[in-house]
This record gives structure tokens, C-alpha cells and sequence, in this order.
């Protein structure tokens, strides 16, 4: 499977903050976003998860000869800012509810939520209510939702802001796999996350463009 992105633009609001914005990733490729603050790295991260509609241009999951495709968002997880779980639920409940409404693509295996809650380190906790656990746990059992539907396509936005450096280690060590399996990501991220030999996009956003070519 290959992810294609074909002259992409977003708008937020009044303003573009993009255009033009293309690149393919084939099976065990990453992704990483660069740029300032503002600059649209989340904006073009919610346009490839389906998030927000691009004002121009097209992203897909295009499969084996390239007849068969489909919008990328249907192939992807999408870890944003936030951890999209409900704090009253446990989080076995915020999990099963990721895993039926997700479910697995392309005849992939994903872990059952016990494997995932021990695959970020926190097994033994899920009957908690996810509202009782610490920021740093809640963010490993969003990470536990990446797990528990396969998806071949990670879309991470600052994964690890905030998280300590066993979780980091962690974290890279489950991007490492995903990789190596043949999964792809793109991520915006400021750790490495064992990225190190990931494509990159620097993203400059509009405004910056307009004042560069001004100067
Ligand atoms: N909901 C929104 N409505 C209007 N403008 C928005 C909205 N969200 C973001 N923007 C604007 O879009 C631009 C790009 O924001 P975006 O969040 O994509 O940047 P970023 O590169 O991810 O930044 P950061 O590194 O700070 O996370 C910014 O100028 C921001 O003010």
C-alpha cells in the first residue's frame, strides 16, 4: 500500500495555509512534519485523517497495481492533541468502543486490549474509569488505541508532548514495529521517535511564504 498526497490546500477560516502539497509514502515509510509554530502541521495532519476537508488536491491509499484506492482517512488513526476518550467510561470501555467503531483493515491483526494495555505498560489498570488515571497514563492508553485496530496508517501529532522518557522510549519502540511491519506514518513531532531515517516536510505556512517573498 502506498499513501499518496496529490497538491494538497487547506484553509482555516479566512486564510490558506497551504497549497500545493504533495509527497508518497510506500510500505515502512515515515513522514515528519517541520516547522514553526503555526505553521499547519496540524492542519495538514487532519486534512490526511479526514478531519478537515482540503480546499484543493486529494490523499489516498492507493493498493498494489494502483487500481484500487481509497480515501486515506478510512486507512488511518489519527492521534491528535487530544486523547479522544470519555473520562467516566474505563478504559476498557473508551477501548472496545475504538476497536468496533475502527475495526481492523486490510485483514491485519490488531492486539486484544489486554496485549495493548500491556504493550504500553499499564496492564492491570483498564477497569479504571479513564477520568482516575494520570495525564501520562491517559496518554499511553491513547497510544493503546492505535493497537487495538490495525490500521496501516499512523497520523501522529505531537505523540509524546508532556510524557516522560520511558514513554518516549516506549512510544518509538511501538512506531519502530509499526514501521517495520510495513505500516506508515506521518507524524508531527519534536523527539525523534526513532524517525531518524523518515522523509521530512518542511511546512512554512502561508503568511510566512507571502512575508519571504515580500522580503
Ligand atoms: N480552528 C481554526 N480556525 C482558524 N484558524 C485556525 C484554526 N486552527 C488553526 N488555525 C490557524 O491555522 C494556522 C496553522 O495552524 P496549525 O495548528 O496547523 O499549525 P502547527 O504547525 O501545527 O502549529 P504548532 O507547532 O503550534 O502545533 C495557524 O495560523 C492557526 O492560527
Amino acid at each position: 500500500m502506498r499513501l499518496i498526497a496529490e497538491d494538497l490546500a487547506a484553509r482555516r477560516g479566512e486564510d490558506l495555509i497551504f497549497s500545493g502539497v504533495s509527497f508518497t509514502l510506500a510500505a515502512g515509510e515515515a513522514l515528519v512534519l517541520i516547522g514553526r509554530n503555526g505553521s499547519g502541521k496540524s492542519t495538514l495532519l487532519r486534512v490526511v485523517a479526514g478531519l478537515l476537508r482540503p480546499e484543493a488536491g486529494r490523499v489516498e491509499a492507493v493498493f498494489g497495481d494502483g487500481r484500487e484506492s481509497r480515501p486515506a482517512r478510512e486507512v488511518s488513526h489519527y492521534l491528535g492533541h487530544r486523547n479522544a476518550m470519555k473520562q467516566e467510561l474505563t478504559v476498557v470501555e473508551n477501548l472496545t468502543f475504538w476497536r468496533d467503531f475502527l475495526g481492523d483493515v486490510q485483514g491485519g491483526v490488531s492486539l486484544s486490549i489486554d496485549e495493548a494495555a500491556e504493550t504500553v505498560g499499564l496492564g492491570g489498570i483498564t477497569h479504571l474509569p479513564f477520568g482516575y488515571l494520570s495525564a501520562g497514563q491517559q496518554r499511553r492508553f491513547a497510544m493503546a488505541k492505535l493497537l487495538v485496530a490495525h490500521r496501516p496508517v499512523w497520523i501522529l501529532d505531537e505523540p509524546t508532548a508532556a510524557l516522560d522518557a520511558s514513554a518516549d522510549q516506549m512510544f518509538a519502540g511501538l512506531v519502530h514495529t509499526h514501521l517495520s511491519k510495513g505500516g506508515i506514518v506521518i507524524a508531527a513531532t519534536h523527539q525523534p521517535l526513532g524517525l531518524n531515517d523518515a522523509k521530512t516536510l518542511v511546512m512554512k505556512g502561508f503568511e510566512y511564504r507571502e512575508m519571504e517573498e515580500m522580503a
